[in-house]
């Protein structure tokens, strides 16, 4: 951890049990402000199970997950308030349009959104010019922005995408990654599952890797490249995975 980095994600110990399969497995990991991780594994590794406890969608069995130290557990509203997420694909009313679907959001959310701040992101996402046009019109690199303007709708500091890179062409995926860059900069911190390793590199500066349920590698990019002496994070995970596997 480098000094005065500000921590904004802490992951301990965090489980998940249904009957007796271990879904997530005493996971643990912290993210800085500004970090973009990767969080890849398998199908079926547990991904999406630990975004949906990270966001309160369901309970983890033991451990917990702090937001800038709120505990989801405990001190959920608190902690919650502090995130925007995608997780699954980003649904919306087809037959509303991009400001209707955003200003229902707003209503729905316990935090007040002025109009302002949805022009703003809507201006952020490039989508100001579509936003009286309906959502069923939009291709799918627009719904995913809208998605993402969405989750910034209430300024959060972390921000949790769910395989954000699915279906989406070279030019979707490169204004995904000016986005989520562009937002680092300004010091929002990403956690993003995918399983698309080269986009991953070209985005993020860490990455999380699991395999079912557990941790088997974490750190930076630059780090894991050096260590395995590969070029790409495929080498990094195959690697790790052959390892375990072995
Ligand atoms: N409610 C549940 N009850 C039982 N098993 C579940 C439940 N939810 C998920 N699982 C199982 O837990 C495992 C982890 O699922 P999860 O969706 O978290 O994986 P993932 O890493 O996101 O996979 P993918 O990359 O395919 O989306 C899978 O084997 C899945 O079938």
């Amino acid at each position: 951890m480098q000094p005065n980095k500000e921590t904004v994600l802490e992951v301990s110990e965090l489980t998940k049990k249904v009957d007796r399969m271990i879904l997530v497995d005493h996971l643990n990991f912290s993210l800085e402000k500004g970090d973009i991780c990767g969080f890849l594994g398998e199908n079926g590794a547990g991904k999406t199970t630990t975004l949906r406890m990270m966001t309160h969608l369901i309970f983890p069995t033991s451990g917990d997950v702090l937001i800038h130290g709120h505990s989801i557990r405990t001190d959920t509203r608190a902690a919650l308030s502090q995130v925007g997420s995608i997780i699954e694909n980003p649904t919306f009313y087809l037959s509303m349009t991009a400001l209707q679907n955003l200003r229902l959001s707003a209503r729905l959310s316990d935090q007040h959104v002025p109009e302002s701040r949805m022009m703003e992101v809507l201006q952020m996402v490039n989508l100001e010019n579509a936003k009286n046009q309906k959502v069923k019109t939009f291709s799918l690199g627009m719904k995913q922005r809208l998605g993402f303007a969405n989750a910034l709708l209430c300024n959060p500091s972390l921000i949790i995408l769910d395989e954000p890179t699915n279906g989406l062409d070279p030019i979707g995926l490169t204004e995904l990654k000016d986005m989520v860059q562009g937002l680092s900069a300004q010091g929002i911190t990403f956690l993003i599952s995918s399983h698309m390793l080269r986009e991953i590199q070209d985005i993020c500066n860490r990455v999380e890797i699991i395999h079912k349920g557990q941790q088997i590698e974490s750190g930076y990019v630059t780090d894991l490249l050096n260590q395995y002496k590969v070029s790409n994070m495929e080498d990094v995970y195959f690697a790790c995975m052959g390892r375990r596997l072995a």
